[in-house]
């Protein structure tokens, strides 16, 4: 978790949007927190810092891209998309889970990694897991290792967590 302060400062710069994309949904809104430049720099730099050694940084469609990307630079290392289906114009591995609202498919160049990589893998929000799920079996199927997730907001009346067993999670903060 992030420290007390930086914790209040994400909280109040996500927005709760009702009924969004369907009905019973609470949509989690990052854009504020993408607006603030000191509270995203310090988000980057909360998730650079707790990533450990890794070689690589996949970054999930697509609000994980926003975070990825920076997270990647601050750690010297690469970024690499994982996107929903169809969206890769390479060969890819494919893994198809189920989400809060619906279902997905995504994707991930076959050669984007390799025996050896160490893989942060970096979204937004975790709620039911599945999405990470699916993410770090494409790093698995790539040959590479799945050295942690790292979220900006972990929703935990949703148990993400049990499905993630094999994973290492950083979160900074949990709702
Ligand atoms: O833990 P889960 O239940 O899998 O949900 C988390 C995922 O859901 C959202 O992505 P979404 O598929 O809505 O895509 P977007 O970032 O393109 O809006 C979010 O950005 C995570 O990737
Ligand atoms: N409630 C939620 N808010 C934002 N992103 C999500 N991804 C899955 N569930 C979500």
């Amino acid at each position: 978790m992030a420290s007390q302060g930086l914790q209040q400062s994400i909280l109040g710069l996500i927005r709760d949007v009702p009924d969004y994309p369907k009905p019973g949904v609470l949509f989690k809104d990052i854009t504020p927190l993408l607006d603030d430049s000191a509270a995203f720099q310090a988000v980057v730099t909360a998730m650079a810092e707790a990533a450990g050694d890794v070689t690589k940084v996949v970054g999930l469609e697509a609000r994980g891209f926003l975070l990825a990307a920076p997270v990647a630079l601050a750690l010297g290392v690469g970024v690499v998309p994982v996107r929903k289906s169809g969206k890769l114009p390479s060969e890819t591995y494919a893994e198809t889970y189920d989400l809060e609202y619906g279902t997905a498919t995504i994707e991930i160049h076959r050669d984007a990694l390799r025996p050896g990589d160490r893989v942060l893998i970096v979204d937004d929000v975790l709620a039911t897991g599945g999405t990470a799920a699916a993410a770090a079996s494409l790093v698995r199927k790539s040959g590479a290792e799945a050295a942690g997730l790292s979220v900006l907001m972990e929703l935990t009346f949703l148990d993400g967590r049990d499905r993630l067993t094999d994973l290492p999670i950083h979160t900074l903060v949990a709702v």
